[in-house]
């Protein structure tokens, strides 16, 4: 049986056509763009490459980006000085805090000082906690992305065994919560987790959140998976050895073209909502 493709690429893409037309009817009532600010710190090519991909999104949609650049030498008290800007300027609607961010810089407590009501990439605790209770609140955007993206198809979470592996605080941890919050019976694994091979094996839903090429083989996967992989390596591998699963999973992401495409789309599609609140 071959796996259903859940094709987070198409449904990225009929997603911002609807949301282009949001944006245009929101311009024309108010004149106002929703803008998204975008802080990268140090000079990583992949997150650069990540940022612009995201300030090319809102521009597809017809919002924009302001791009923030600051040194790798940055402080956590610049960074945080930036942020309050950022939090107090009327035109900007949402804030991104691309992470990793240089290793001096107090990341936890600069992803908290980001005001809520633009916390459109869900990184704050306030935002985390109320996501865990179910309360209004952004959630993070990559495992929002995978729960938007397991909605478009009707995949059923109902009840199902799901095991997350990786428990990183925008990821992996999120993403357990948000399928706990639908209902599935949630195993979280992790770098210290015994016999991880043993209890994969026991996963109607799979995914892989932990940022390490492949470390999940396909052999540990059972017939009949819904296959969720976040991973992003060079090379277009994720966490997951997805080929031999194409025709053994009941449902799989692909890598590229799955939850990447998902995770820009949940951060502009927060933005729009954020900016449909300040503006009208
Ligand atoms: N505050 C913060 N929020 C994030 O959401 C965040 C972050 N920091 N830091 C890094 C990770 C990584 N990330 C990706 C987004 C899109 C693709 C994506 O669209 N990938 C394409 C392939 C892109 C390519 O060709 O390289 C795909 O999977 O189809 C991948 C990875 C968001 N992240």
């Amino acid at each position: 049986m071959a796996a259903l493709v859940l094709d987070g690429k198409q449904c990225a893409k009929e997603t911002e056509e609807r949301l282009a037309k949001q944006v245009a009817k929101l311009k024309e009532r108010t004149g106002g763009t929703p803008i998204l600010a975008t802080i990268l710190v140090g000079a990583d090519p992949s997150s650069a490459t990540y940022v612009k991909m995201k300030g090319n999104a809102c521009r597809r949609v017809g919002m924009d980006s302001l791009a923030i650049e600051l040194p790798e030498t940055t402080t956590t008290e610049e960074l945080l000085a930036k942020i309050e800007d950022l939090n107090a300027n009327p035109d900007v609607h949402g804030i991104l805090l691309q992470h990793p961010v240089p290793e001096q810089i107090n990341e936890r407590a600069c992803f908290d000082a980001i005001a809520a009501h633009k916390d459109v990439d869900g990184v704050t605790c306030l935002g985390f906690g109320r996501m865990a209770m179910k309360e209004p609140a952004f959630g993070a955007a990559t495992p929002a992305g995978v729960m938007r993206l397991l909605e478009a198809y009707d995949i059923d979470i109902e009840g199902k065994h799901a095991v997350v592996v990786g428990r990183s605080p925008i990821l992996g941890k999120p993403m357990a919560m948000m399928l706990l919050n639908a209902n599935a019976t949630v195993t979280i694994c992790h770098s210290r987790t015994q016999n991880l091979s043993d209890i994969v094996k026991q996963a109607d839903i799979i995914v892989g959140a932990v940022g390490k090429p492949e470390l999940i083989k396909a052999d540990w996967i059972k017939d009949g998976a819904i296959v969720i992989d976040a991973g992003y390596h060079q090379g277009g591998i994720g966490d997951i050895e997805l080929a031999p699963l194409y025709e053994r999973a009941s449902a799989i992401t692909p890598v590229p073209g799955g939850v990447g495409p998902m995770t820009i789309n949940t951060l502009i599609l927060q933005t729009l909502e954020s900016g449909l609140k300040q503006l009208s």
